[in-house]
């Protein structure tokens, strides 16, 4: 019994912090310290920041979020690559970085997997996006992150083979990413397959269907459903025990009140992508521009549903890493004797 727990124990202990020091990402003390003492730790993407919202709403959402975040027991980490030194990521960014990021917005460049190794060896700025994110708050042990959106399957993207890095990352990194779901500028039933294939277990709270950003139906049913954050732990302490190195996706639907607020969104979403198509926007830069079009024709009520989904993750993805942690500790605990 003791040998079976202390395997289990070892697949759910944080990594050593030095080995993060010897790869010269740097650690706020204050994660750094929730991290050795089993406080729960939340990720949060910097692309959401410098791509997904303007400024200053964006300095603001993201200030609200971390508190949200602080406020239901658990230590936010916003994740990002500033000033990049070699072999330098930043993980917890001070107010001040924070600000920085804001107001630079576009300038920073969109990093995702793939990018990491230019961004770092040009000494640039890179706003993580979720597959970035995910990367880094995979090799510190965080195992909970919470974001708006996830990037998914392009529509076309049968022929396009336009498909987000975030579904591969989901599919190879053991990080559960808390989100609001896919947005319908995306294929939604296709991104489902894809994470199917890619062996992600794709959850959906208190609801059957995966839900579609701006609005909590998808017309798509989730292959499971959980009703409470304890059963969202739930879900991941037993991805982790066995040793699944892949992801977990949460699709937690917009609050009722303000998916209203977003009816209008569709049709500007049909009016964007057009635009997208005919002014030749393509790859990495889709998201971003469908995202400032939207906003603009709704009137900032899509920028409005965002900012209030967004801080709706953050509430649920806080009281899952504290009730996750609860879990791991036991199991920390139980190996010791
Ligand atoms: O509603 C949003 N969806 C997606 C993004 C960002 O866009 C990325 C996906 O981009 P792409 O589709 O180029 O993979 C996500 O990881 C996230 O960082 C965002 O800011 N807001």
């Amino acid at each position: 019994m003791a040998c079976r727990i202390s395997v289990i124990s070892r697949h759910i202990s944080s990594p050593p912090l030095e080995h993060l020091d010897d790869l010269g990402i740097r650690v706020a003390p204050e994660v750094r310290s929730a991290l050795s003492s089993g406080v729960g730790v939340v990720a949060l993407e910097s692309t959401i920041v410098s791509h997904g919202m303007p400024y200053p709403q964006n300095f603001h959402t993201a200030q609200e979020v971390e508190s949200i975040v602080r406020a239901n027991g658990a230590v936010p980490a916003t994740i990002a690559i500033l000033d990049g030194v070699p072999c330098i990521a930043w993980i917890g960014l001070s107010l001040a970085e924070l600000e920085r990021l804001a107001k630079l917005g576009t300038m920073v460049s969109k990093t995702a997997r793939r990018d990491i190794p230019y961004v770092i060896a040009r000494r640039g700025n890179g706003a993580t996006t979720v597959s970035a994110t995910m990367f880094f708050a995979s090799k510190a042990g965080i195992k909970v992150f919470v974001t708006g959106g996830i990037g998914g399957v392009h529509r076309q993207g049968e022929s396009t083979m336009d498909v987000s890095s975030d579904l591969t990352e989901l599919g190879k990194t053991p990080v559960a990413v808390v989100c609001a779901g896919v947005k319908s500028i995306l294929d939604i039933p296709r991104t489902l397959e894809y994470l199917e294939t890619q062996g992600v277990t794709v959850v959906s709270y208190s609801t059957d269907e995966f839900p579609a950003f701006f609005t909590p139906n998808s017309g798509c049913k989730a292959p499971c459903r959980a009703d409470s954050v304890e059963e969202c732990a739930d879900i991941i302490e037993a991805s982790t025990k066995f040793g699944l190195s892949s992801g977990i996706l949460i699709g937690v639907p917009i609050p009722a009140e303000h998916a209203a607020a977003a009816k209008n969104v569709e049709s500007a979403i049909q009016s964007a992508l057009h635009e997208a198509e005919s002014r030749g926007i393509a790859g990495n830069s889709v998201t971003p521009f469908l995202l400032k079009r939207v906003n603009e024709l709704t009137g900032g009520d899509s920028l409005a549903a965002n900012i209030q989904l967004v801080k709706n993750n953050a509430l649920v993805g806080a009281k899952i890493a504290t009730a996750l942690t609860t879990r791991l500790s036991r199991f920390t605990k139980s190996s010791c004797h």
